[in-house]
């Protein structure tokens, strides 16, 4: 999307055709920074440490990593230590899983001197195969706004989301906000009401940012206004995204989308999530049982980072020196609070039947 006027993706491959650009997330707000991927550990870093995040912009990144790996080892052993490395590198986001299986069965059955370039170029499909899918996601999701708005002719749509399933989460386009992007290009107009999503603020942070550049109005909130505000009908719909979807359609995402989606049940605002296919994860039969968890750093709570008056960047603490803290990074919305499932093929009911007709290609994959 646009930066300052200047288009951007997330990732890119360099033009001298093999190391990996991304924007690292960490700075942004306060800076704008280009990190350059050199190494299969270069891009397992870059996920652990979430420099990239958001579970299409992972599966990306992994596939790069792989490529990257190629040119370091491109044997059979080279290979099983790239996959081995990288996909320890968050657990709760299965498009890391399902890419680097995609990346294995492409250059598994080749000569390894073939290898490299194999790798880059599916490396490649992945990475347009994930523009395309939200470009889809985003005419699905914008019917829904659009329903809305033809329902309040000249007011504003108020759309809430959580967390970050913006461009910067994906290569482009984003997920929950696509729809709203070709909305707003569309002339109609939206609000979003950004959670900030603590404790990494990757709304106040990065949604608010990537709105802002894109000149869509928005409003960044507290993390525990929505309920409020939906009580007071300030909220239209909710659009959130998922890091994975169980077979029996529950929805894992950034921690605290389930209470968002206990709000919305409780006050009749609708709650989508948006998500590509890649996201469905068809081995796991119940989310809220069987979905791992990822459990981060204390620090992300503890520690607040910010800019001062005079433009430094400046870590401070929040929390008493002793107190123990927990950080778990995810929750799962149970199917029941979610009232549809828009990906690249349509707004699904959250059920197995629906997905499974949809997306038939994702029950084969989590055969294998
Ligand atoms: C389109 S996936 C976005 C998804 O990923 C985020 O998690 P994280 O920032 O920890 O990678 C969050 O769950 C978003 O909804």
């Amino acid at each position: 999307m646009k930066v300052d006027g200047k288009h951007f993706r997330s990732i890119w491959r360099e033009r001298d055709g093999w190391s990996v650009g991304a924007i690292d997330q960490r700075r942004l707000p306060h800076e704008f920074v280009i990190a350059r991927l050199t190494s299969c550990e270069d891009a397992a870093v870059a996920i652990r440490d979430m420099l990239v995040r958001g579970a299409p912009l992972i599966g990306a990144t992994a596939a790069y990593g792989m490529a990257l790996a190629m040119r370091e080892d491109a044997s059979d052993a080279g290979l099983k230590r790239a996959y081995d490395t990288l996909v320890v590198a968050r657990p709760t986001a299965i498009n890391l899983k399902w890419a680097l299986d995609e990346m294995r069965t492409a250059l598994a059955p080749i000569d390894p001197l073939e290898r490299a370039e194999a790798a880059y170029a599916r490396a490649d499909e992945i990475v347009e195969q994930d523009v395309e899918i939200n470009r889809g996601i985003a005419g699905n999701g914008l019917a829904l706004i659009e329903a809305i708005a033809a329902k309040k002719p000249g007011e504003v749509v108020n759309v809430l989301t959580h967390c970050n399933a913006g461009w910067l989460a994906t290569v482009d386009w984003g997920t929950a906000t696509a729809p709203i992007y070709l909305a707003h290009e569309r002339g109609i107009k939206v609000h979003v009401w950004v959670d900030e999503t603590r404790p990494r603020n990757q709304g106040a942070s990065l949604t608010a940012w990537e709105l802002g550049h894109h000149g869509v109005p928005h409003t960044v909130i507290p993390d525990n206004t929505g309920g409020h505000l939906m009580q007071h009908g300030m909220v239209d719909l909710a659009i959130v995204g998922t890091d994975r979807v169980a077979a029996n359609g529950d929805v894992c995402n950034k921690i605290g989308t389930y209470l968002k989606a206990l709000a919305a049940h409780d006050n009749g605002v609708p709650f989508y999530v948006a998500l590509p296919s890649p996201t469905i994860d068809f081995a796991v039969s119940d989310g809220i049982r069987d979905i791992p968890i990822e459990q981060r750093s204390g620090a992300e709570v503890t520690d607040m980072t910010g800019r001062t008056a005079d433009g430094r960047l400046e870590t401070v603490r929040i929390v008493p020196e002793g107190s123990p803290v927990a950080n778990y990074a995810f929750d799962v919305t149970p199917a029941r609070l979610v009232t549809g499932l828009i990906t690249e093929r349509g707004v699904l009911k959250p059920d197995r039947a629906a997905l499974a007709a949809a997306f038939p290609e994702r029950i084969a994959a989590a055969a294998e």
